[in-house]
């Protein structure tokens, strides 16, 4: 962009000044369809009509009129500058221990706390959190004014869904429980309770592996196979036909009736 009004006497500059305030003005007076083509009519037409004594040469017109038009076709427009320009007018960043603005506080933050109702709310895919209760929480967190209502509207269905536990769940959960242990064979004093961590689980799901209670517990056999039938005999052993449960393909197995005296012939 030129600048070559910098340059000129104070006199020659206040007339160019002039000129472009006189021009601005009435730029911002014609229309915006055809301001362009209008604005740069009247800038030569402006030339003719000055007063020849504080007339420039006609070289020094045509920079003018090239100052002129750079500074309008190529400055942004005022319509486009944001209104809020003195916002950091107030900033001074010399200054030192400016304290910070303080944040909005919060309104209405009190919330009501209700006590779980884990006795009596059950859900077999959520066992700590009933999606009913959830429905009540996300509820009273955005509708604190109506929660009462929305109580009473919604504690007739949790009483529909108590107590409800499918039997499809329970089989899924006895599926993925390891194996039973019914004592720690490590800790000799400890007894059977502080030693199951299980036991509540293993209670429900006694029905289904009623076999499998008993023994050293530490056998992964009946758990993993079903004994079909005894298919033959041997000096020391018996084989027995049997259905792995994992992959549903038939085993022969064989069980040695000789009494293991040692750890390494297992
Ligand atoms: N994979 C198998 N499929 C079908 N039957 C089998 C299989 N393995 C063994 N048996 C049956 O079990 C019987 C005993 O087999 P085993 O190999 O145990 O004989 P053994 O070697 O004489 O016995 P031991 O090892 O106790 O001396 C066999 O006679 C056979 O009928």
């Amino acid at each position: 962009m030129k600048r070559r009004g910098a340059k000129r006497p104070s006199n020659k500059m206040k007339g160019t000044l002039g000129k472009h305030f006189q021009v601005q003005f009435h730029h911002h007076q014609s229309s915006s369809a055809t301001s362009s083509s209008i604005f740069t009519r009247n800038l030569l037409d402006f030339g003719s009509q000055d007063d020849p004594s504080t007339s420039v040469p006609d070289l020094d017109a045509a920079d003018d009129k090239d100052f002129i038009l750079s500074q309008d076709f190529f400055c942004t427009p005022d319509y486009i500058t944001p209104d809020n320009q003195n916002l950091m007018n107030g900033f001074d960043c010399n200054k030192e221990n400016i304290p910070c603005p303080k944040s909005p506080e919060k309104l209405n933050t009190l919330k009501s706390k209700r006590p779980r109702q884990d006795g009596i709310l059950v859900n077999p895919l959520s066992p700590t959190l009933s999606g009913s209760q959830q429905i009540v929480e996300l509820a009273s967190d955005n509708f604190d004014a109506d929660e009462g209502n929305l109580e009473k509207a919604i504690i007739p269905g949790v009483q529909k869904t108590k107590n409800y536990v499918s039997q499809s769940a329970v089989a899924l959960r006895c599926r993925v429980m390891p194996p039973p242990c019914i004592k720690n064979p490590y800790l000799k004093d400890a007894s059977e309770v502080d030693t199951d961590p299980f036991g509540n689980q293993r209670s429900k799901c006694a029905g289904f592996f009623p076999a499998i209670i008993g023994g050293d517990g530490l056998s992964r056999y009946h758990t993993d196979f079903h004994e079909i039938e005894q298919i033959g005999t041997g000096h020391f052993s018996r084989v027995f036909k049997v259905l792995k449960r994992i992959d549903g393909c038939l085993y022969a197995v064989k069980h040695s009736t000789r009494p293991l005296h040692q750890e390494t012939e297992r």
